[in-house]
């Protein structure tokens, strides 16, 4: 997939989301991952479109990982003529404590609660509105099935979701990507990934679901664009009505 493909990807999302006003200035969450990097480039390129007045930075939390490759994240950021600001928090200190461990294990839930105010904050102090994430269409729907078998619920994150206690948006512009076309298009215009650091990478439910869906796809491949096709059918959808739990 060429870049070019990433943009109108992104701007599809935008026209059908609403993502990215006139004025705006959005933080980027950069993870070091393929999917935020890319995402930030493409937003810088994006930028240059006829009509998109709006300003662009990046900001990383940096949780405390030894070998964390911040010098690659920066001369990329540098590469590409991006503003980036990397905040260094003791996350991985706080996640290390005996009583925040689970199975003796880091936890991802907190690792990402402590993320998410430090990303917060630190937007809202360069006077962003908005904060612009990483996650593709694949993650909706490993998101939906994971809800549905922990949670007993139908849901995803949404392309665009207010936070009203931070009076900040959430946008996610890679919504229409799948996440072989990321591995594709970042390959093939040589977008770098930071080495993976976290010690529960790979370990996790969501990796567990991802291999799931990877099985079924093997088995129904139309099932791929169908599942993210489906998220947005909001007139297909056929619950069950349960009069007496709405009452409650
Ligand atoms: N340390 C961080 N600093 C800033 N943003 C982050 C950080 N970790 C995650 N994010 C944001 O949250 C999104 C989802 O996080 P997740 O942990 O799934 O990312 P990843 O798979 O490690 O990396 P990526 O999604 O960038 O490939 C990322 O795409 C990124 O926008």
């Amino acid at each position: 997939m060429k870049i070019q493909s990433v943009l109108r990807a992104i701007r599809n999302a935008d026209r059908d989301f609403d993502l990215i006003g006139d004025g705006d200035k959005i933080a980027v969450a950069l993870s070091g991952g393929k999917d935020s990097m890319l995402l930030f480039v493409a937003l810088g390129m994006y930028q240059k479109f006829k009509g998109k007045n709006f300003e662009l930075c990046g900001i990383h939390v940096d949780v405390g990982f030894e070998d964390f490759e911040h010098e690659k994240m920066k001369a990329f950021a540098k590469q590409h003529g991006l503003t980036l600001y990397i905040e260094k928090t003791r996350i991985f200190e706080i996640l290390q404590k005996e009583q925040n461990l689970h199975r003796g294990k880091i936890q991802c839930s907190l690792c990402s609660t402590l993320k998410k105010g430090v990303l917060f904050e630190k937007a809202k102090a360069l006077g962003c509105n908005k904060i612009a994430l990483g996650h593709h269409g694949d993650d909706a729907v490993e998101t939906l099935f994971l809800n549905m078998i922990h949670g007993s619920k139908v849901a995803t994150f949404l392309p665009k979701q207010y936070m009203s206690r931070m009076d900040m948006d959430m946008i996610r512009p890679l919504v229409y990507l799948k996440e072989s076309e990321i591995v594709g298009v970042v390959e093939e215009n040589g977008i770098p990934s930071v080495r993976r650091v976290c010690p529960n990478d790979g370990f996790t439910q969501r990796q567990e679901m991802k291999e799931f869906l990877d099985k079924l796809y093997a088995a129904y491949p139309m099932a791929h664009d169908n599942f993210i096709t489906a998220l947005s059918n909001t007139k297909q959808i056929h619950l069950w009505q349960n009069a007496k739990k709405e009452k409650k």
